[in-house]
């Protein structure tokens, strides 16, 4: 089918009707054209390749455009919140209920809606359908309600729809790039219909939280990391591109599903993927020169890494996001704990992306706080499926756990978890193992003896796969343990050996907290790359964002209903190191005071709720400098200042 777009030469659109879509752009990153109703779509060459993309209708009615972006704003032609000029305007017209409602009408029918539906996939469709029809009003309620929606768009939720993607699939959203477009890559980039991108999420589906290998199914996880994106720091939904590679399974059961929509063939070899991935970079970076590329949910995302960091401007979310976040939980978990540094010993089950990923940043962390870096890797014992990484296991060590081989193992291999932690006796215990449940009773109550506040993380996602709850490590700590799992679990009453009755919350450590902010603050400075430093900068900013009363209830993170807020901090934070690396691009951000760059990184973020303001304010100001003339010709309007009768 490919075959016929890319050798089929046809026409490129010229010209297109006044489109809603150019009304929603913010001067600084989308000049508005001198003629707001010509948008030119690029026509993308490949080097030595002769093709084009595939035409676009040349001109259609706004209301009939079936345009495939997940969040595109031209969907919000159809609120039921636009005044009858607006809809007149739009030409959606007639084709909403009469009232103009306000917002707090619709958020009544959403919730309400969402109440009525019995499983969390129905709800997660809901949303999904929702952000499809009626982005703003998505987005206001996503940012109204946090705590219970994102783990209806994110984790734990997406994992199940990721699980049954092909099963539930109903409408288009985000591209899809497959092995056999290779060598076309850019013409089929070019058909993304959004002329502006700031940010995309890419990921090939082969470990999707700790779901393993979903293949294409895995298109849940950049649409609902792009969602957060939006909702959390405020980058516009329609400079987002959700990615998902089609470079072959490895999952046998999805390869003889017949609903299964990705390839039939097995995973390329890393041979291949490095040359697709050069393509891509290429490619992406060509149509949008300064788009942000954050990798996620790669199997083995290392090399990727390695080959572009410097390159590109791109971060791994698994590795560098996930170190981050878990750096700013660890520095509040180790003041909380009353030890130094260099009287803590970790323990991390996983010895994979996350697991090194966040290993690393401790690593530095405990240098900034003045131990060598010999000194502060001898804390660290990682355990994968073989035992306790050592230089001397006898197995091909994989090359990013080198690192954290010890060597102080005297020929001895610990091969359990439970044989390690006896052996180490730790006092931080970090779960990236994709175990459900790993962490028991016993070692929880162990920890709890061996330490006043044991720090115990179970980080791996969704739910499911946590190496244990929240409740079974409060009950087995007596109420001490200083927590933070990557999926949402809900507060305990406990009462302890003392006789208190408390209520414990949990802290979220997933990297949530970081990669929306990393992401603005890259884009905002116009970072040609994302440095170690910005990225350390991210979760120091974390840990900084708690306020007092945060900090009094013991919290490790900020709420999540705060996390609009921890993005300003962080972009801030991101911004600065970009500038003391001097690879930003924004100089004029350098001179701004931080309060100053606070209220300009504010003002740079989409907020849904002033975005139908925002329109009435355009769409009057746009049809009265065009004047009678424009209008008459067109037939839009008939009474540009025409309100609301209704
Ligand atoms: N909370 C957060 O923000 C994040 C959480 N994660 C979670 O961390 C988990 C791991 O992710 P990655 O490191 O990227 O995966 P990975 O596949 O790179 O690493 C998994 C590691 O677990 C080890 N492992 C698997 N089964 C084991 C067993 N039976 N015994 C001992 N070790 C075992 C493997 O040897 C490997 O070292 C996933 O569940 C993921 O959802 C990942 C990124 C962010
Ligand atoms: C949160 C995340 O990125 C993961 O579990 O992979
Ligand atoms: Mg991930």
């Amino acid at each position: 089918m490919l075959a016929h777009i890319h050798n089929t030469s046809r026409a490129a659109p010229v010209a297109r009707p006044l489109s809603a879509r150019s009304l929603f752009s913010p001067a600084s990153s989308y000049p508005p054209s001198s003629c707001p109703s010509i948008r030119r779509h690029p026509l993308v060459v490949h080097p030595g390749k002769k093709m084009a993309r595939i035409a676009a209708p040349q001109s259609r009615p706004v209301h009939a455009t079936p345009y495939v972006n997940h969040a595109a704003p031209v969907e919000a032609s159809y609120d039921t919140a636009n005044p009858s000029y607006i809809r007149k305007y739009l030409r959606t017209y007639g084709l909403t209920p009469p009232r103009a409602e306000s917002y707090e009408v619709q958020k009544t029918r959403c919730l309400a809606q969402l109440a009525l539906k019995s499983t969390v996939i129905d709800k997660f469709l809901y949303l999904s359908t929702l952000r499809k029809n009626n982005v703003h009003l998505f987005y206001r309620l996503v940012s109204d309600h946090l705590k219970e929606m994102t783990p209806l768009i994110y984790t734990p939720v997406v994992g199940e729809a990721c699980q049954r993607w092909s099963e539930i699939y109903q409408q288009p959203e985000g591209m899809y790039l497959s092995w056999e477009d290779r060598g076309n890559l850019a013409a089929v980039i070019a058909n993304w219909p959004q002329p502006h991108v700031d940010i995309t999420v890419i990921t090939d589906g082969s470990r999707i939280l700790g779901l393993g290998d979903l293949g294409i199914n895995g298109m849940g996880i950049p649409i609902g990391k792009l969602a957060l994106y939006t909702a959390c720091a405020g980058i516009r939904p329609e400079a987002t591109l959700p990615l998902t590679l089609d470079l072959g399974t490895g999952n046998k059961t999805l390869r003889e599903d017949p609903l299964y929509m990705g390839s039939r063939r097995d995973k390329i070899s890393p041979e291949e993927e490095r040359e697709f991935m050069d393509e891509l970079m290429t490619a992406l970076t060509e149509r949008w020169p300064g788009i942000v590329i954050q990798f996620e949910d790669f199997k083995n995302p290392f090399p990727s890494l390695e080959r572009y960091r410097h390159t590109y401007t791109c971060f791994n979310d698994d590795i560098q996001g996930t170190g981050a976040v878990i750096l700013g939980g660890v520095i509040n978990a180790v003041k909380r704990s009353g030890l130094p540094c260099k009287d803590h010993r970790a323990v991390f089950l996983g010895a994979g992306s996350a697991g090194v990923g966040v290993a690393k940043q401790i690593v530095d962390f405990f240098v900034r706080e003045g131990m060598t870096e010999d000194e502060a890797r001898a804390c660290f014992y990682l355990v994968d499926t073989k035992g306790l990484v050592t230089a001397d296991r006898g197995d091909k060590l994989a090359d990013h756990k080198v690192y954290f081989a010890r060597q102080d193992n005297e020929g001895q291999q610990l091969r359990t978890l439970d044989e390690v932690i006896d052996h180490v006796k730790p006092t931080i215990l970090m779960g990236l193992s994709t175990l459900g449940g790993v962490f028991t009773p016993e070692i929880l109550r162990k920890m709890a003896d061996w330490n006043t506040h044991p720090i115990v993380f179970p980080l791996s996602n969704p739910s499911s796969k946590s190496e244990c709850d929240f409740e079974t490590a409060v009950t087995n700590t007596d109420g001490r343990v200083l927590f933070a799992s990557g999926s949402p679990f809900p507060s305990v009453s406990f009462t302890n050996s003392a006789g208190e009755t408390r209520t414990y919350s949990p802290g979220q450590g997933n990297n949530m907290y970081v990669f929306p902010g990393i992401g603005l603050g890259t884009i905002l400075s116009k970072a040609v790359e994302v440095t170690d430093s910005m990225i350390y900068a991210s979760g120091a900013a974390v840990a900084e964002a708690l306020t007092g009363e945060e900090l009094e209830q013991g919290l490790l993170y900020p709420d999540v209903t705060r996390i609009r807020a921890v993005s300003v901090v962080v972009a801030r934070k991101v911004i600065r190191a970009a500038q003391e690396a001097k690879v930003d691009r924004e100089t004029g951000l350098r001179s701004m005071r931080d309060d100053e760059l606070d209220n300009y990184i504010k003002s740079r973020m989409y907020d849904p709720h002033t975005e139908v303001r925002a329109l009435e304010r355009e769409v009057g100001a746009l049809l009265s400098s065009l004047g009678p003339t424009y209008a008459g010709l067109t037939g839009v309007v008939d009474d540009v200042n025409e309100n609301s009768k209704l």
